[in-house]
């Protein structure tokens, strides 16, 4: 394991930001730390950094004991949501800081500096200033100059997260390219559970200063925990006492068949490729359920139809007591 967080605390005042939070990084992988605004991420991520210190706990990284360390010993990179670019200085003296102030030969400093332009595809812009980039460019700088110093440990604080929706998803595609590159190990912190399930080989979900589960994406999504993962990680609605996803519900014509619910059908709409039936059942409760535009027409369902809902085949749907999870 690449960083080791044991048994952390933190406090702010009275109020408690981390407790008794313990996860395992792996080398070379890229982990997200996920969860709602205010939940702890970037105070977890500020601990590892040695931006912020614990109350309590440990951090090791690579077998090393940084609880004490100061942040320039512990040879992590950082990139912030906002990130503090020299702005009288180009492109490629931004990203050449790191390697000058460390007195490394000027041949090496241009090699280096050259290769980490190509490899975030700004070599073009080498000689533009900052504020002569795009907000994404300029993210895409910051990565460089982070990864310049070659850390054991890149650390990122929502790197995208000022940029508007399109450019987010071009830039997510491209570190998780950027990632199976250089392999350097990845923290990552974001609130979209999109982007953490689409980028991350891990996912820590943090909420109230506490982990709630930690998997792969496809463990977080097919098994998660508690309710609270289940409902972060994306859409579900509630048949019976079970939470289900919409898409694992089965809409069934003949309401005199088996089923784990009945009721009418009241809305029907289209949410991109996807469509959206709204099922109320008896006691004007209503579930949802995702289906495809196909199945909408073999069925052909529309407003007032009855129907007869089945949670798909044990094994296939993710039930959770609604319930018993919130005790
Ligand atoms: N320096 C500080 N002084 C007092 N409270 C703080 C300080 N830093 C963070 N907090 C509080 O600790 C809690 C956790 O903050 P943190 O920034 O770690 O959350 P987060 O999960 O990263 O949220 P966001 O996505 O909004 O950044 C918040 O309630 C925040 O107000």
């Amino acid at each position: 394991m690449s960083i080791e967080v044991v048994e952390i605390g933190k406090r702010f005042g009275d109020f408690v930001a981390l407790d008794d939070v313990s996860v395992s990084i792996p080398t070379g992988q890229l982990t997200a730390l996920l969860g709602p605004s205010g939940g702890g991420k970037s105070t977890l991520l500020r601990i590892i950094a040695g931006l912020e210190s614990a109350d309590s706990g440990r951090v090791e990284i690579e077998g090393v004991d940084a609880t004490r360390l100061p942040p320039q010993k512990r040879n992590v990179g950082f990139v912030f949501q906002h990130y503090a670019a020299f702005k009288h200085l180009s492109v490629r003296r931004n990203v050449a800081f790191g390697l000058e102030i460390r007195k490394r030969p000027k041949a090496e400093i241009r090699a280096k500096v050259d290769e980490l332009l190509a490899l975030v595809h700004l070599e073009q812009f080498a000689d533009r200033l900052p504020s002569q980039l795009s907000g994404g460019q300029r993210q895409r700088m910051a990565l460089a100059r982070a990864l310049a110093v070659e850390p054991t440990v890149l650390l990122l604080d929502e790197p995208f997260g000022a940029l508007d929706a399109k450019v987010r998803k071009e830039l997510r595609d491209w570190l998780r390219r950027l990632h199976d590159e250089v392999h350097v190990t990845t923290v990552f912190v974001t609130h979209d559970q999109e982007e953490a399930l689409e980028v991350s080989d891990k996912i820590v979900v943090i909420n109230e200063g506490r982990v709630e589960q930690i998997g792969t994406p496809d463990e977080l999504y097919d098994k998660p925990a508690n309710d609270f993962v289940m409902r972060f990680l994306g859409p579900v609605t509630q048949v019976g006492d079970h939470l289900v996803r919409p898409h694992d519900v089965q809409i069934d014509l003949d309401p005199a068949a088996p089923a784990d619910a009945t009721g009418v059908v009241s809305r029907i709409s289209r949410i991109g490729f996807e469509i959206r039936v709204d099922v109320t059942v008896s006691d004007a409760e209503v579930v949802t359920v995702t289906i495809t535009r196909n199945d909408l027409l073999a069925l052909g369902l529309e407003t007032g139809t009855r129907v007869g809902l089945r949670i798909a085949p044990v094994g296939t749907a993710t039930l959770l007591d609604s319930k018993a999870s919130y005790a």
